[in-house]
């Protein structure tokens, strides 16, 4: 059997030394769904599962030439953004994009890690509401990173849909508003909001502390199922069901934040 049509996806994001989120965890997913994945990196961290201890930035025109060097010779059918660190980062992605056309992007608006770290200053969030969501099919805030978007403070089921639609109103097509910080209640929802949908994707929330990536995973995983030309729904339906697999079998690696199980839902679907 020939790889020929494959789908090829690719991430723009930072590198997690310990392999649980950022790159790492974007070509894990993609290669676990079947699609061919490629990266760009933005910014070499140095993390482990017990928190994040240094953060370097590549120059925008690194992550310009890899991308470059992808567009000219691997068009990708999706592709997703992670940690983008600086608006001068945002906007060489930004430019790139625009130039080569490409479609189907999902983006993740990393902003701070779970032990507190920041990876992405202050100055950039402008420049990704400006220039990166007019791009994007897809956003996918977790509920701080929403309420940074949206500059509302989320308590409320409504409050979650009024975030959303100030969010779509940048041009972004869906936001994926992400439950996992609602740790006061038993399931864990993430909402879907359109022009004229709102999908819920509801799964028991797991007592545990190895989640780290999870946020990445899911991303990936839109974007792996889009690139295979997915719906917006179905691929977020994959996405949840891939990350909450990954949760249920952790792997029980690392002092701190373990990472999550990207084996899991291949073993499970099997
Ligand atoms: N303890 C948990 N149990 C079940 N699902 C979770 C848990 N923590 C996070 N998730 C899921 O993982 C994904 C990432 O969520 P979230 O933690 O909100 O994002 P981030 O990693 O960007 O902070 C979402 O699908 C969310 O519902
Ligand atoms: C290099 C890098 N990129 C992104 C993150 C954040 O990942 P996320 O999936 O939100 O997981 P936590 O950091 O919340 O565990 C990261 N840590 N490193």
């Amino acid at each position: 059997m020939g790889y020929g049509n494959v789908a090829k996806v690719l991430t723009i994001a930072g590198s997690d030394s310990g392999g649980g989120a950022g790159i790492q965890a974007d070509l894990k997913t993609f290669q676990e769904l079947g699609v061919y994945g490629m990266s760009a990196i933005t910014a070499v961290t140095a993390q482990n599962t017990t928190g994040v201890h240094g953060v370097y930035p590549l120059p925008p025109e690194a992550v310009a030439q890899q991308l470059r060097a992808i567009g000219d010779d691997l068009e990708p059918q999706a592709l997703k953004t992670g940690m983008l660190f600086s608006s001068d980062i945002i906007e060489t992605v930004a430019a790139q994009v625009r130039a080569y056309g490409w479609r189907r992007l999902v983006v993740d608006p990393v902003m701070i890690a779970k032990g507190g770290a920041s990876l992405l200053r202050e100055e950039a969030v402008a420049a990704l509401c400006r220039s990166l969501l007019p791009l994007a099919e897809v956003v996918t805030p977790n509920l701080p990173e929403a309420e940074t978007l949206s500059g509302l403070t989320i308590r409320t089921y409504a409050d979650r849909l009024e975030a959303a639609e100030r969010i779509l109103a940048y041009g972004v097509k869906y936001v994926v508003i992400k439950g996992g910080h609602g740790e006061e209640l038993d399931t864990s929802v993430d909402v879907l909001y359109g022009a004229d949908t709102v999908v819920e994707y509801a799964a028991p929330r797991v007592a545990t502390k190895q989640t780290h990536g999870t946020g990445c995973t899911f991303a990936a995983a839109i974007a792996a199922e889009l690139g295979k030309g997915a719906s917006v729904r179905d691929a977020v339906s994959v996405a949840k069901s891939f990350v909450q697999a990954a949760i249920e079998h952790p792997l029980g690696i690392g002092s701190g934040h373990g990472p999550t199980n990207h084996w899991a839902y291949r073993e499970s679907v099997r």
